[in-house]
């Protein structure tokens, strides 16, 4: 299980998540939804560490996680795919994918199989730099990447900004794989409904920095959709 127990995070002045508690249970898929610029990215990037917390716990497991590093959240086993991909354009796919090798264990340091099966695209294009893949292929790539650790809680921005429709499926196929076959706890950040509808077995909406309303996916009612996610 993953917690966030009453977290606050600023930006300077600006007061971004507050008093935000989420529970995110183990082997489930749980969708972060909410309008833009309501903290969905920036909850992520506390999980990782990219933000500092002023207050608050995150525990993974039972244990605090804020005292690692945001180098060290991966080896904790927090794989996280941010939004936009960022994938390293000038550097090949092999070399994109083999970021995550040191922190394998020893003598563990090679890409796992079972990337190449989900991502068969990827294999035939191991030599292409990152920024001459589609879209759609540089999304698969920062997913693979994610996976490089073997993570436990696999955190993504959402995936499908800016992708092809035939990709957004693809792409659906292969979280509900990872969470719903291989029994990956998956925190999805998501605007598409149906998407996570699909996907998600508990949603949270947030507001301003803070839940709103949270549960499992076929509560969500048309009122919680009308006042918190259409524009
Ligand atoms: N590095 C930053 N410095 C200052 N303010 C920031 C920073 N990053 C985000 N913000 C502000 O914090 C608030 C929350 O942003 P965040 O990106 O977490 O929202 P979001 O829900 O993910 O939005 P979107 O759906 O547009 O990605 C916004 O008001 C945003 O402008």
């Amino acid at each position: 299980m993953l917690v966030l127990d009453t977290v606050n995070q600023y930006y300077g002045q600006s007061h971004t998540l507050r008093d935000l508690s989420l529970d995110i249970p183990t082997g489930e898929c749980t969708v972060i939804m909410g309008r833009n610029g309501v903290g969905k990215t920036t909850l992520l990037q506390s999980i990782m560490g990219i933000n500092p917390l002023a207050s608050g716990r995150i525990m993974l497991d039972g244990q605090p996680i804020q005292g690692h590093s945001v180098e060290a959240r991966p080896t904790l086993g927090l794989g996280y795919v941010p939004q936009g991909r960022q994938i390293f354009p000038l550097l090949s796919v092999q070399e994109n994918l083999d970021i995550g090798l040191p922190m394998r264990p020893r003598g563990q340091r090679q890409i796992p199989s079972y990337i190449f099966e989900l991502f068969p695209v990827l294999k035939d294009m191991l030599a292409r730099r990152g920024g001459d893949l589609s879209g759609g292929q540089q999304q698969q790539l920062a997913i693979a990447r994610a996976l490089v650790i073997d993570p436990k809680v696999l955190l993504l921005d959402e995936p499908t900004e800016g992708i092809q429709p035939n990709v957004v499926a693809e792409i659906a196929g292969i979280i509900q794989k990872l969470n719903k076959d291989m029994g990956m706890t998956v925190v999805l950040v998501e605007q598409k409904l149906p998407f996570a509808r699909k996907l998600a077995d508990r949603f949270c909406i947030l507001d301003r920095g803070q839940t709103v309303a949270q549960g499992p996916m076929e509560a969500l009612t048309g009122d919680q959709v009308k006042a918190y996610l259409t524009v």
